[in-house]
């Protein structure tokens, strides 16, 4: 059986994560404050994380949080992690702006280009259909 779950991470809520503990079989302390939301994604009893099993669609673990909130750290301890129990994991990261998307969304945000702002919307979700070959 496998499981995700989304966490929400935040300045300003404190808490212990305790991560799909019984399906991954693991738990993850995070330093920084977050409250974990949402949990199932797949029931599929014969499939398990820490086998890898090629059927294995694996587990898609989201975090969102405000701006400097430590997102990118708290992945990058979760991607240390399963590196560390031989799980393969991918860090993705959105906007990625080294693709050509990704490249207009930077100089957006940057002050280097004007877009309409429901233009730059669209781009954010281009820019996440760049990378559907990683995440299918
Ligand atoms: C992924 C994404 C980011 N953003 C914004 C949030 C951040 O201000 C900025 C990305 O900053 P970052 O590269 O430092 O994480 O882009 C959106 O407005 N829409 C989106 O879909």
């Amino acid at each position: 059986m496998i499981y995700g779950t989304c966490i929400i991470a935040s300045k300003s809520l404190s808490f212990k994560a305790l991560l799909l503990r019984n399906s991954l079989n693991f738990q993850v302390n995070f330093s920084s404050k977050c409250f974990p939301r949402q949990i199932r994604m797949e029931s599929n009893l014969n499939c398990s994380i820490e086998v890898n099993k090629k059927e294995c669609r694996g587990a898609l673990i989201v975090l969102e949080g405000l701006d400097r909130s430590g997102k990118s750290s708290q992945c990058s301890r979760l991607v240390s992690y399963f590196e560390g129990q031989g799980i393969h994991a991918e860090l993705l990261r959105f906007p990625d702006r080294t693709t050509n998307v990704g490249k207009m969304i930077s100089a957006y945000l940057t002050n280097a280009s004007q877009l309409d702002d429901r233009a730059i919307q669209h781009l954010f979700s281009a820019n996440r259909w760049e990378k559907r070959f990683v995440c299918f």
